[in-house]
């Protein structure tokens, strides 16, 4: 980083299904940001405490749990990886059964409290140095703009309709939008989402937190979407 160059947080929020991931991803390589995927945290507490064998229902056992799980987040754009006890869990913490249990562990404050304090240590890393040298970072999950990081420089709630997101999921799980497939798809995304919100508000913008619509948007045309949006608050910034 030159002298003098400032570093870059953006914070994207917003329910299940609409582009977060594919979205900041593809802005952080743009802008040559780290990225942090911040329910990938919580999608590797859950596959430590199935793995561990903590009961789910055990609130305490669970934030225990994640008091001590040994994590380590890649936040390279280009190949982000999860790692618990030096096991590469990318791949599995994507399985359904994770993606069914997750929101035992996300409605736990506790739990919260502790991967809000290592979410924070990984962005301020990224503000100074890091795998970014200090460039910066994306970082996306439901409570960024809001809870973790509401002093970024750039804050975006990513919405789009049900429908929208439900057909999307659909695609991407079951290579299909049909009746059949979005109603398989209906747990993960509306009934996730609706426990989630009992301790999150990601479905309503914050104050100073922009909204971007992707329910009516291709990819290319969010990812453009967000990156006008990061590009406005950088030059007010200036
Ligand atoms: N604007 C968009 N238009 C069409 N498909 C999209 C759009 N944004 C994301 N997708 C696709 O929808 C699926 C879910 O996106 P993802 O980024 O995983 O969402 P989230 O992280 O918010 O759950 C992926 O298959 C992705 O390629
Ligand atoms: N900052 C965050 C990020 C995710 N979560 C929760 C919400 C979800 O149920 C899980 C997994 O998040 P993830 O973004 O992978 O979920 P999607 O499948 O993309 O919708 O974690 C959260 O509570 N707070």
């Amino acid at each position: 980083m030159e002298a003098g160059e400032l570093s870059t947080v953006v914070a994207v929020d917003g329910p299940s299904g609409s582009g977060k991931s594919s979205v900041s991803k593809e802005v952080a390589r743009r802008l040559g940001l780290a990225y942090l995927d911040t329910g990938a945290m919580y999608r590797a507490a859950t596959w430590w405490c199935l793995d561990q064998g903590v009961p789910l229902a055990d609130a305490r056992a669970v934030a225990d749990a994640v008091r001590g799980l040994p994590l380590e987040m890649g936040v390279d754009p280009d190949d982000p990886t999860v790692r618990v006890g030096g096991t590469d869990v990318t791949a599995d913490i994507r399985e359904t059964r994770i993606s069914a249990a997750v929101s035992a562990v996300a409605t736990n404050l506790d739990a919260r409290a502790e991967l809000g304090r290592r979410q924070r240590a990984a962005i301020d890393a990224e503000r100074t140095a890091g795998w970014s040298g200090g460039r910066g970072v994306v970082a996306e999950g439901r409570d960024i703009t809001t809870v973790v990081a509401p002093d970024a420089d750039v804050r975006v709630l990513l919405t789009a309709s049900e429908e929208a997101r439900l057909a999307r999921r659909a695609r991407e799980l079951h290579g299909t939008a049909d009746a059949a497939a979005v109603a398989a798809t209906r747990d993960q995304v509306v009934r996730r989402d609706a426990d989630d919100s009992t301790v999150v508000q990601f479905q309503v913008a914050a104050d100073g937190v922009v909204t971007v619509d992707s329910s009516h948007l291709d990819l290319p045309g969010t990812v453009q979407a967000v990156l006008d949006v990061v590009q406005r608050a950088l030059a007010a910034r200036r």
